[in-house]
């Protein structure tokens, strides 16, 4: 595992006190540039090479009423991501990164056109997980298959030279696969982490969170203790796939920008599982997910933007890009006091 390089860090805050403004007065912009100095080999990073890879995959239970839209939704979504008509084609597109689509698991059909603005990559384990309020959301072989998938993606020819990578995902049902993950890995109460998700009524969230309830108590009596183990019992393909690529990309000593609740899920399992992922992380914003702030306060993260967002899709994250991309123009190209001639005192 890569670790942050600490006196990039020191020379990039170093760097920073000589530039013509006063100190600190650029905020957040000022810590991102630090942060990305230790973790680029140079105390002035260069513009990033963003890789955006959105895994998809369906849910069991979505069959127990739990999202506002049907199960068929995350095929043609894929179909949608390739086509190039998402949030996320023209995002990406804006912010000039890449864009992938992965299928760990979609269970319907879904027809692709030709001349597509995203590669599909249809890999996948299973057509959707079982019902995680009634049994094991997938074997362990299945996880831990989707996990090397998520490995391979962040460390293989689909990021090849990128600089900075960004899951995403798509899912009908993933916003309780989610919540389930979060409350059983920071003992939070499910009241407390069950959102609205595509937008049910206030009586559908009831259900949902005795769905969690339920789903938490039987993981609990097969016996459930590791991060891996809620994953298996609980999660999702595309979380198992997300959870893999944040281990894969701090592996490789590449950072790795989390978009929105179901990212931060998955970060937050491929943390519980080896704790110094967490050096490669950032949070880009704060979803309008009810238990998103708790998931990312868990993993102690602070995100860059809270604009009511509740896409998914790693919106979010490539919102996040001009704002990030900036942050490092401003610390490579802005003139010193001294060779702008400024007097200090
Ligand atoms: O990223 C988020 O914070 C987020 C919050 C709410 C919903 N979503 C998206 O909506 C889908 C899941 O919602 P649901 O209601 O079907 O569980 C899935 O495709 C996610 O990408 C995403
Ligand atoms: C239309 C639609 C687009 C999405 N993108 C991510 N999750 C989604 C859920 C729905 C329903």
């Amino acid at each position: 595992m890569s670790t942050p390089n600490q006196v990039l860090a020191s020379a990039a805050q170093l760097h920073q006190a000589q530039l013509t403004k006063p100190q600190g007065s650029l905020g957040k912009l000022e810590e991102l540039a630090i942060w990305f100095a230790a973790r680029s080999n140079s105390a002035m990073p260069a513009r990033l090479q963003p890789a955006i890879v959105v895994f998809a995959a369906d849910h069991g239970v979505a069959a127990e009423g739990v999202s506002a839209f049907p199960a068929e939704v995350t095929g043609q979504m894929v179909a949608n991501f390739v086509a190039g008509g998402a949030a996320i084609s023209v995002l990406a597109r804006e912010a000039g990164a890449s864009l992938s689509v992965v299928d760990v698991g979609v269970a319907s059909n879904y027809a692709v056109t030709a001349g597509s603005s995203a590669q599909l990559f249809r890999v996948p384990v299973r057509a959707g997980t079982a019902n995680l309020r009634l049994e094991p959301a997938m074997s362990e072989q299945e996880c831990n298959k989707a996990w090397a998938i998520g490995v391979g993606s962040a460390q293989e020819g689909l990021v090849r030279s990128k600089t900075l990578l960004i899951g995403g995902e798509m899912g009908i049902g993933n916003t309780t696969a989610a919540a389930a993950l979060i409350c059983a890995l920071t003992d939070i109460d499910p009241i407390d982490i069950v959102g609205l998700g595509t937008g049910i009524t206030a009586q559908s969230r009831e259900n949902k969170v005795q769905v969690v309830k339920d789903a938490l108590a039987r993981a609990r009596a097969a016996g459930a203790v590791t991060a891996k183990d809620w994953l298996m019992q609980v999660g999702g393909l595309e979380i198992a796939a997300l959870a893999g690529f944040y281990t894969g990309a701090a592996e490789a000593g590449i950072p790795a920008l989390l978009d929105g609740f179901i990212t931060t899920a998955a970060a937050l399992v491929a943390v519980k599982n080896k704790p110094e992922v967490a050096d490669w992380l950032l949070a880009s914003h704060c979803s309008d997910e009810k238990g998103h702030r708790h998931a990312l306060a868990a993993l102690q993260l602070e995100p860059i933007l809270q604009l009511g967002l509740r896409l998914g899709e790693a919106s979010g994250a490539a919102l996040t890009l001009p704002l990030i991309q900036s942050a490092l123009a401003l610390h490579r190209d802005m003139a010193t006091f001294s060779s702008a001639g400024i007097t200090t005192k």
